[in-house]
This record gives structure tokens, C-alpha cells and sequence, in this order.
């Protein structure tokens, strides 16, 4: 008797999706103000391996965090998911408390064993997951490993949960197929679509780690470059900032843990006892959002040198608006002694423009450099900054956003040279510059691999 040959594996394919800073306006946009944000070069990748039709299950291995769980594909809550006729293209605004609850015994399987602070941001992790999975997924596909590795440090503010997000979205939506492209003839307004759609989903998976997120990170995430973000009464309006230029960034962490919640009650404190003098810092750091996007919608960033005549650059005139963000914030009281030895050091060594990003109260603080510095003066301050323990990373601002890599193989376009990413390869890469050596987005220009939807600019 002849023996049934069994269907080839799909081969293992990769997402990827940066991280995000704000560049101006973080605490007034409490208030309604207008804030800049922009994608980093530091970004979340996500591999995706299929298993035999045999093994009916699915895992999770994020080991960032620590956490790797298997579920048995049948036991999962197919039926009350399935029940509610949710597709790709439904809008979803808010998480459905019964689809939330069927969830939460299997997201409360994971990681029993580890202290309550560990153990809830795996519940965090597993709950976003298997909410988008049993959304957009089949109780009738192949097992799956969704593996994932990332170089955005967590907890620093720069929209760490939202990149694994847009990568758990995105590459749900490849599997199941309602994701064109992306392609080189790819319409820029099918482009769009395709974003939205992933844009919309990991902010579904967003609100299952953040409660009530702005939408901002994952927004900025998906579409990468940069975006104007401003909250109002109705939904939050999200604009994309058109030829963003890809400025340098100096990102420092300092290390010190902070609450968002904390900063902006203090702000909020601040605005009780002094009304007046508050709304007028806080309408002040509108003005300079307002200021900043004019000078990046109308200038040209890419002359390197300082403009004759004693005419300041863009960038200068750009670093001067960073400078003025980080003293309204000093006012509002949201820096740390932590931030403001960062901006010490960095003023010293006179590379760029500092101000804190974020909360404050620790978390990163922001350099942009200026024109010519050189690798020694860098490396120098780098050197001081370790001393201090304070962490530094050289990004670029304006990334891309969410890309692919199907199948998981990146060419060498000039040698012919194939080289596969497999489990093994991926989870063994060491540290954050080993991952980017391996599977870095924009990091090797030698080899051809992550293909990217284009939006048309505005
Ligand atoms: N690399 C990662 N791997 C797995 N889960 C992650 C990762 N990064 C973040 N998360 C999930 O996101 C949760 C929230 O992250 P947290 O808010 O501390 O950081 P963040 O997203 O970097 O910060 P922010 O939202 O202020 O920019 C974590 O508890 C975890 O569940
Ligand atoms: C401080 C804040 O403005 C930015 C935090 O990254 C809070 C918010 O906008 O939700």
C-alpha cells in the first residue's frame, strides 16, 4: 500500500516593528495638545514557526521576558471567540469583557511558578496574544511557534508592548491570509489598508496589556517615520508627518524605574495649586509642538553644515525647540536628578540638543546630535554615561515601520548567497547587537530581505 505523502511545511517567516519616541509635547497632550512622536531603529522581531499538522499545539516564546508557554490548540475558547462572527475587518474599540474572561484562565496558566510581579506581565503578554490569536486565528490551521526577541529595552517608554504588538497583528493577519503585500507595485492606497488594518488589531492586543492606551505607540509602530498625535473628545487624531527627516538620536536610559500614572498625577497636582502659571507651561509646550512640526514640514534637515552668515540650521533651530520642551518639563517637575545629570554630561561633551522623553521621573532621556560630531567625543561621553550607569543606544529617528520577511531567508544580492533563519539561529543570538546581526532590519545593506507596505506621502 502506498503511504499518504504529507503536505510540505509553510517555511517559518519574521515580522518586525520598531519602537517609538516622543520628540515634543508629553504632558500636555494630557491636556489636548498636539505631541510629536517618532519610530526608533530599536524594534521588535518575531519569527514564526509552523509545526506538523499532527501537533495540535501553539507557544509562546518570548524570552525577553522569560516567558514560554505551550497550549493545546483544542482546548482553547474557540467557540466563544468564533460565537461573536468577528473578522479581520471588524472594528474592534473596545475589549469584550466575555471574550476577555474566556481568555484569562489560559492566559492564568503561564508562569505559575515566578513572583506576582513577573508572572502578571507574562499574564499581560499571554493575554494580548491569545485574544488577537483566537480573534484571527483557526482552530483548524497547523501548530504554531511564535518566537520573539527584542532590542527595545521594556519599561523605558519607547512603546516596547506596542512593537510586540504590531508583530503579533501583523503576522496573525499573514496568516491568515487578508494581508497583501507587502509588494514593490503594491497601490499606496492598498498599502494603506494593509497598516490600518494591522495598526488596528495591535491596538486591540494594546488595550489587553495597557488597559486604556492613547493608540499613539502602536500608530507610530505600525507606520513608522513619525506622526502628530492629539487627543480630543471624540477619538484621538493621529496625522503622519510626511518626509520626516531620518535625524540621528542618542537615546540614554536611566535606569530608574517610574510610574506614567505618578508623573501625570503630580503634573495634575501642580495644575491644582498653581492654575494659572500651569496652563501657561502647558500651552507653551503646544506652541513649541505647533513651532517644531511648521520647522519639519518646511525645512531641509539634510545640509550637514551650519549655515552661513550666522544663519542657524533647521537642526539647530530644531535643537533649540528641544532644549525649550525640556525646561517647560523641568517646570512641570517631571525630571529626576538621574535626567538632569544625563543632560549635564551630554551638554558637557556639547554633541546635541537633550531633553527627557516620556513620563519622566526617569525612564530615557533624548539627544539629537549636531552636525560633525565626532566618534571619539561619542565614545568618550559613552564611557562616562557607563560609569554612571546610565545606558546608551545610537538610533535613528524616523524608522520604518512594520516589515516582513517570507520566507525567513535574507539574500546576498551580489554574492547569490541564501542565508536561512531558523529557531535555533534566533533564539541563540546573543544580546540585542547579535539579534540585529542576524535579522536587523536596515542593519546589513550587503543582503535583500525585509519588504515594507508604502504609504503615499501626504
Ligand atoms: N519584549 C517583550 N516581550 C514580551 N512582552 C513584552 C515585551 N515588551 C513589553 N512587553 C509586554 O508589555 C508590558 C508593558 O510594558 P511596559 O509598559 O512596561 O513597557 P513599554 O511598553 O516599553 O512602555 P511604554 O508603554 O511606557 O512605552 C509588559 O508587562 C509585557 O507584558
Ligand atoms: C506623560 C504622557 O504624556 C506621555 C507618556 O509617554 C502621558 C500620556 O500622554 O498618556
Amino acid at each position: 500500500m502506498e503511504r499518504k505523502t504529507s503536505l510540505p511545511l509553510a517555511p517559518p517567516f519574521m515580522v518586525s516593528a520598531p519602537g517609538k519616541v516622543i520628540l515634543f509635547g508629553e504632558h500636555a497632550a494630557v491636556y489636548g495638545k498636539p505631541t510629536i512622536a517618532a519610530a526608533i531603529s530599536l524594534r521588535s522581531y518575531l519569527l514564526v514557526t509552523t509545526l506538523s499538522k499532527s501537533q495540535r499545539i501553539v507557544t509562546l516564546n518570548f524570552s525577553d521576558i522569560g516567558l514560554n508557554h505551550t497550549w493545546e490548540i483544542d482546548t482553547l475558547p474557540w467557540v466563544t471567540f468564533q460565537s461573536r462572527n468577528t473578522s479581520f475587518y471588524t472594528i474592534v474599540e473596545s475589549l469584550d469583557p466575555e471574550l476577555l474572561n474566556a481568555v484569562q484562565p489560559h492566559a492564568e496558566l503561564v508562569s505559575k511558578h515566578l513572583p506576582e510581579k513577573q508572572r502578571k506581565m507574562h499574564t499581560r503578554s499571554a493575554t494580548a496574544f491569545l485574544y488577537l490569536y483566537l480573534s484571527l486565528g483557526s482552530p483548524l490551521t497547523a501548530g504554531f511557534i511564535y518566537t520573539l526577541r527584542s532590542t527595545i529595552p521594556i519599561g523605558a517608554g519607547l512603546g516596547s508592548s506596542a512593537s510586540v504588538c504590531v508583530c503579533l497583528s501583523a503576522a496573525l493577519l499573514i496568516q491568515n491570509r487578508t494581508l497583501a503585500g507587502p509588494h514593490p507595485d503594491q497601490p499606496p492606497e492598498e498599502a494603506k489598508v494593509q497598516l490600518d488594518r494591522i495598526n488596528r488589531w495591535a491596538y486591540v492586543a494594546e488595550m489587553c496589556i495597557h488597559g486604556d492606551p492613547s493608540g499613539v505607540d502602536n500608530a507610530v509602530s505600525t507606520g513608522g517615520k513619525a506622526v502628530v498625535f492629539q487627543r480630543s473628545s471624540g477619538p484621538s487624531v493621529v496625522t503622519p508627518i510626511a518626509n520626516f527627516p531620518k535625524l540621528r538620536l542618542l537615546l540614554i536610559d536611566t535606569q530608574q524605574s517610574r510610574s506614567t500614572a505618578m508623573q501625570v498625577a503630580k503634573v495634575k497636582a501642580l495644575k491644582q495649586r498653581h492654575p494659572l502659571m500651569t496652563e501657561h507651561i502647558l500651552d507653551g509646550i503646544g506652541r513649541l509642538t505647533t513651532s517644531a512640526l511648521e520647522l519639519i514640514s518646511s525645512a531641509d534637515f539634510k545640509g550637514n553644515a551650519v549655515s552661513p552668515h550666522d544663519v542657524p540650521s533647521a537642526l539647530e533651530c530644531l535643537g533649540d525647540l528641544i532644549s525649550m520642551n525640556h525646561g517647560f518639563l523641568v517646570s512641570l517637575g517631571v525630571s529626576h536628578p538621574r535626567l538632569e545629570r544625563i543632560r549635564e554630561l551630554v551638554d558637557y561633551a556639547d554633541i546635541g540638543w537633550t531633553k527627557l522623553t516620556g513620563a519622566g521621573g526617569g525612564g530615557c532621556a533624548i539627544t539629537i546630535f549636531r552636525p560633525g560630531v565626532e566618534a571619539e567625543v561619542i565614545d568618550e561621553l559613552g564611557d562616562k554615561l557607563a560609569d554612571e550607569g546610565f545606558k546608551k543606544y545610537e538610533t535613528i529617528l524616523g524608522a520604518d515601520g512594520v516589515a516582513v520577511l517570507s520566507p525567513a531567508v535574507f539574500r546576498n544580492s551580489t554574492v547569490g548567497a541564501c542565508e536561512e533563519i531558523n529557531q535555533d539561529k534566533f533564539e541563540k543570538a546573543v544580546g540585542a547587537e547579535g539579534i540585529e546581526r542576524l535579522v536587523g532590519v536596515g542593519v546589513r545593506e550587503d543582503r535583500e530581505g525585509w519588504k515594507f507596505w508604502t504609504r503615499a506621502s501626504a
